[in-house]
């Protein structure tokens, strides 16, 4: 079985073919993605390629599907420039959370992806919280009072604005509120701390996978959070510990992310990995 690991930041994925995909078990996957047992990844994205337009599948480390990956969508765009498959021309990528329109920039290091509309309804998430919108909601976490924004991205996001990131406190609270019972299909975190109009920091803590380097769909709503509360303009960079990607707003908070992607290995899987597991 052969596999391809990517980093967008220190996030890192391993990507791999349906027909690869048909051979696992979620476990097996999960096994995958172990750092200490596995190869060691943030999840695994799955090309299918039997429709005119690419489509990508999103499986975090603990199995679960994501319907949408900012830095998955930047690596698989370069995996499918890598195979032949696109060039620098612009093109479609279907995701369960929606269609995006991906770019790969000369150099091929740089990819650009239109990440669709950032939505403020709970019920987009889903989140149980009453109102067309939840700007600044107060929320309550390991005794801490915490201001949350939801948004999706085609994903679920919670953004806490904070006056100080301490990303100890996102490691702290991460899990907490990734599993709050007013997100029923669960969510990702992030902890922001606006700089100045066109800089924000943020820490994060990812549904499905714990605290990683950095997130595209986090850094869109995270970006999206701070500039429906009118404390960022329409260019915002968003520093994270992984490195900066930089977000665009335009129109009705459509949201288009740039940032860059690397080639780590192309692995061959040792089928002893899962010796003591059933497919
Ligand atoms: N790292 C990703 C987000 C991956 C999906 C997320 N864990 C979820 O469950 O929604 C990114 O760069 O956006």
């Amino acid at each position: 079985m052969i596999f391809h690991r990517y980093h967008g930041l220190g996030n890192d994925y391993l990507v791999c073919h349906q027909s690869v995909a048909a051979l696992l078990s979620n476990e097996q996957i999960q096994r995958l993605c172990d750092r200490h047992y596995g190869i060691g990844s943030d999840g695994l994205l799955i090309d299918h390629d039997d429709a005119d337009i690419p489509s990508l599948r999103i499986i975090n480390p603990d199995g679960s599907e994501a319907e949408k990956s900012g830095n998955g969508l930047r690596i698989y765009a370069r995996y499918l420039f890598d195979i032949g498959r696109v060039a620098h021309e612009p093109f479609q990528v279907n995701t369960p959370g929606g269609q995006v329109r991906c770019e790969v920039t000369e150099g091929a290091h740089q990819v650009i992806v239109d990440m669709g509309q950032a939505k403020f309804s709970p019920a987009a998430l889903p989140a149980s919280v009453e109102g067309d919108e939840a700007l600044a909601l107060p929320l309550v976490a390991g005794g801490h009072n915490l201001s949350a924004t939801l948004v999706s991205m085609g994903n679920p996001h919670c953004v806490i604005r904070v006056d100080e990131l301490d990303l100890e406190l996102v490691k702290q609270l991460g899990s907490e509120i990734e599993t709050l019972a007013i997100f029923p299909k669960r969510t990702n975190v992030q902890f922001v701390q606006v700089l100045d109009r066109n800089n924000i920091n943020i820490g994060i803590w990812e549904r499905g996978a714990g605290y990683t380097l950095a997130s595209g769909s986090s850094s869109c709503a995270a970006a999206s959070a701070m500039r429906k509360l009118a404390l960022v303009d329409e260019n915002v960079t968003v520093h994270m510990p992984g490195g900066k990607l930089a977000i665009s707003f335009s129109g009705d908070f459509q949201v288009n992310m740039r940032g860059p992607v690397q080639k780590i290995a192309t692995i061959t899987l040792d089928n002893d990995c899962f010796w003591d597991m059933t497919a």
